[in-house]
C-alpha cells in the first residue's frame, strides 16, 4: 500500500513537516497550498528536499471555486489554473485536487459543469498534470461523489477524474458501495479520513474534528473494501483537518498517523479475506496476527523512595502481601490472588507515586511485541539478569511502558519466582484479580492512545462520556476486550491536574466484607457525602439496612439492567489511589453516575496550597 500524508495534518513549516513525513515512513505527501504560500521554500527546493528525504509529491491542493461559473468568471478560473498548473511542474507534482464549487457557482445545471471541466481538462493536459475533482460534502450545487461521478463521466476527459475522501462520502450517509461502479482509471486519489459520531454543520466538523483512521467512528474498513474492489491502488492518503493535530509535536502525530494506515491495511486485508481478492490490485502487508490480552499481567508503580511507604501501607491495608524484592532490582513485588503490584523505587526523580507501567498477560509476547514494532511503538529497554524471564515491553502515546507478559503456569508469572518472598496463595483474599486501571491522558495524545489502544492491545472503543469535575469536564474513554477481562479507562482532564490521578481498580467478590477489613487494618477512605446516599436511595429505593451498611462504609453503589456495582476508593496517594470494585450479575459499567461525586470529593480533600 502506498502510504501518503497531506502537510495539512502536521504542525511546523513545510521543511517539518516532510521531515515529520519521511520519518514517520511515509511513501509521499500532499502538499496544503498555504503551507506551500507561506513557505519561503521556492518549488525546487521543496521538490529537491522531498526527494532527498525519499518521499513523492502525490498532490497539490486544493484548487477551488472552478466549475459552473459565469463567462468572465470562468476566464479568471483559467487563469488561476494555469498559473497552478506551472507551479505544479515546478514542483514534480502531476496531480491537483479540485473541490466542488462552493461559492462562486452559479447554476445548478450539470451541462454548464461539464463543458467547464473539459476545458479545465484540455488545460492541464497542456501542462502534462491531471485534477481530481472532490465533491465536498458543503458544495454547493455537487456534495455527493456519485453526482460527481456522473459529471466526471460526461466530461470524459482523460485528464479529469476523481478524489474520493471518506469524510465527504460518510458525513453525508452516502453509500459508499457504487465506489464500485466508477473507473479504478478515473480514481486519481484517495483520502482517508475518520471522525466522531456528532452532530453539527459539515464544515465545522470536517475543518476541526477530523482524525486518523480508528480513531472516529466511521466504517472505514467497509470504505476500504469498496476501494479495492473497484481496483484502485495508488496512494491511501491521510487529509486529516484537527485542532489538537495543528499544535502538537508534528514527528509525534506522524508516527501516529502512520500507525493508523498500518491499521487501516490491516482492516482491508481482513476485508479481502472476507470477501475475496476480486477486483483488487493494491499491494498490502498485513501486521502480525493480532494478540488480544487475557489478563493483567502486574501493575508497576513508581515514586521517590520517601513517598513510597504511603503505598506500601495502603497495599497491606487492602490485604497485599509483600512478595519480597527482585534478587537484582531495586523493585518489589505484592501480590493478593491474581492481583501483581510492582513497585519501582529506582527512580529518585519518579516524584510523586503515579502509574509507570502495565503488564498484560498474552499467549504470544514475541508476536505481540513484533506487531507492537509494525505499528511504531518504540521498544522499551529492560535490564535483566541471567536467568530472569525476558519482558517485552514497548512505549504507548502517553509514554507509559506496557510489557506483553507470558501466561504462567497456574495463573503466576514466571517472574514471580525472581522475588524472595512468600508466593503462598493467599486465603480468604480481599481482592482476586485487576479489574481495570484509569489512565490519565494528556490533551495532546488523547486520540493516539485510543488508536494504540485498538492497534497495538486490542481494546476496542466503549461509548465516551463526559464527567463532571469541579475543575471541568474529563473526557472518559473505556477500551476493552470483547469479555470485558481487560480494561484500560482513558481520562482527559481539563486542566490535566489531580483530578484525573491514575488509578488502579481490583475486582473484589465481596466489598462489603473488604471494607470492613481494610477498615480493621485502619485504610483511610475516601468519604463520601450524605447527599450522595440520599439520592441513591430516592434512585434506587434500596433496603434501608443495605443502605445504612453502605452508608457507614462509604462505599458506591450502582445497578443497571444486568447487574449491580459496589465500589470505594483509597485517598489519594500522589498521583495514584486505589479503587476495589465487586461487579454483581453481568454488570458491565464503572460507575459513570458516582464519577462526579468521587471527583468531587478528591477536590475537595487536595492539598491547599498556601497563596505566596
Ligand atoms: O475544507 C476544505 O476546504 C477542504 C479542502 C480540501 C479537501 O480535500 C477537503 O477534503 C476539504
Ligand atoms: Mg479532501
Amino acid at each position: 500500500m502506498k502510504t501518503s500524508i497531506a502537510t495539512v495534518c502536521l504542525s511546523g513549516t513545510l521543511e517539518e513537516k516532510l521531515k515529520a513525513s519521511a520519518a514517520a515512513g511515509f511513501d509521499g505527501v500532499e502538499i496544503f497550498e498555504p503551507d506551500f504560500v507561506a513557505s519561503s521554500l521556492s518549488p525546487e527546493l521543496v521538490a529537491s528536499t522531498a526527494r532527498d528525504l525519499g518521499l513523492t509529491l502525490d498532490l497539490y491542493q486544493p484548487f477551488r471555486d472552478f466549475e459552473g461559473v459565469g463567462q468572465e468568471k470562468l476566464r479568471q478560473n483559467l487563469r488561476r489554473a494555469a498559473a497552478k498548473f506551472d507551479l505544479m511542474n515546478r514542483l514534480g507534482i502531476s496531480t491537483i485536487l479540485l473541490c466542488s464549487n462552493v461559492g462562486t457557482a452559479v447554476s445548478a445545471d450539470d451541462a454548464l459543469a461539464v463543458d467547464q471541466l473539459g476545458r479545465l481538462g484540455d488545460l492541464a493536459e497542456s501542462y502534462g498534470v491531471r485534477v481530481a475533482y472532490e465533491a465536498l460534502a458543503w458544495g454547493r450545487y455537487v456534495n455527493d461523489y456519485e453526482h460527481a461521478a456522473a459529471i466526471v463521466r460526461a466530461v470524459d476527459h482523460p485528464a479529469i477524474g476523481h478524489c474520493l475522501d471518506s469524510f465527504h462520502i460518510l458525513s453525508r450517509g452516502w453509500d459508499p458501495a457504487a465506489i464500485e461502479t466508477i473507473p479504478a482509471d478515473k480514481i486519481f486519489f484517495v483520502q482517508m479520513a475518520d471522525a466522531p459520531g456528532l452532530t453539527m454543520d459539515l464544515l465545522s466538523w470536517s475543518r476541526h474534528h477530523r482524525v486518523f483512521p480508528g480513531e472516529g467512528g466511521f466504517d472505514l474498513a467497509d470504505f476500504m473494501g469498496h476501494l479495492l474492489r473497484a481496483g484502485y491502488d495508488g496512494p491511501m492518503s491521510l487529509e486529516i483537518f484537527n485542532d489538537t493535530f495543528r499544535r502538537t509535536d508534528p514527528f509525534r502525530t506522524a508516527v501516529d498517523a502512520m500507525r493508523s494506515l498500518e491499521w487501516l491495511q490491516e482492516l482491508a486485508c481482513q476485508a479481502l479475506e472476507r470477501d475475496g481478492r476480486e477486483g483488487s490490485r493494491m499491494e498490502l502487508s498485513p501486521l502480525p496476527t493480532m494478540v488480544a490480552p487475557v489478563g493483567f499481567n502486574f501493575v508497576e508503580i513508581r515514586a521517590d523512595d520517601h513517598r513510597l511507604d504511603q503505598v506500601r501501607t495502603t497495599l497491606h491495608q487492602l490485604g497485599f502481601t509483600d512478595a519480597g524484592n527482585h534478587h537484582s532490582k531495586p523493585v518489589e513485588l505484592w501480590s493478593q490472588g491474581g492481583a501483581r503490584v510492582i513497585i519501582n523505587r529506582g527512580d529518585s526523580t519518579a516524584g510523586s507515586p503515579a502509574v509507570a507501567a502495565l503488564g498484560f498477560d498474552v499467549l504470544d509476547p514475541e508476536l505481540a511485541a513484533e506487531r507492537a514494532g509494525r505499528l511504531l511503538a518504540p521498544p522499551v529497554p529492560r535490564d535483566r539478569g541471567a536467568g530472569d524471564e525476558q519482558l517485552l515491553g514497548v512505549r504507548a502515546p502517553d509514554s507509559s511502558e506496557i510489557f506483553f507478559g507470558r501466561v504462567g503456569r497456574g495463573g503466576v508469572p514466571a517472574w514471580v519466582s525472581e522475588f524472595g518472598g512468600s508466593t503462598e496463595v493467599t486465603t480468604d483474599p480481599l481482592v482476586t484479580r485487576v479489574d481495570h486501571v484509569n489512565l490519565a491522558q494528556s490533551w495532546e495524545y488523547f486520540d493516539a492512545a485510543v488508536l494504540f489502544c485498538t492497534s497495538v492491545l486490542a481494546l476496542d472503543p466503549q461509548p465516551s462520556l463526559d464527567v463532571a469535575a469541579p475543575t471541568g469536564l474529563v473526557r472518559s474513554q473505556v477500551m476493552s476486550t470483547a469479555d470485558g477481562i481487560v480494561r484500560l479507562v482513558l481520562n482527559l482532564s481539563p486542566t490535566g491536574s489531580a483530578d484525573t490521578a491514575q488509578h488502579v481498580a481490583f475486582a473484589s467478590t465481596d466489598a462489603i466484607g473488604a471494607a470492613r477489613r481494610a477498615r480493621e487494618r485502619g485504610l483511610a477512605f475516601l468519604p463520601i457525602g450524605e447527599n450522595y446516599y440520599e439520592d441513591l436511595d430516592s434512585r434506587f429505593d434500596l433496603k434501608p439496612e443495605f443502605l445504612e451498611e453502605i452508608r457507614e462504609l462509604q462505599l458506591m453503589y450502582d445497578r443497571d439492567e444486568r447487574g449491580e456495582f459496589l465500589h470505594f476508593y483509597t485517598e489519594s496517594l500522589g498521583s495514584v489511589f486505589f479503587e476495589i470494585v465487586e461487579r454483581r450479575g453481568g454488570y458491565r459499567g464503572y460507575g459513570a453516575t458516582n464519577a462526579p461525586v468521587r471527583l468531587a470529593a478528591q477536590h475537595s480533600r487536595r492539598p491547599i496550597v498556601a497563596a505566596p
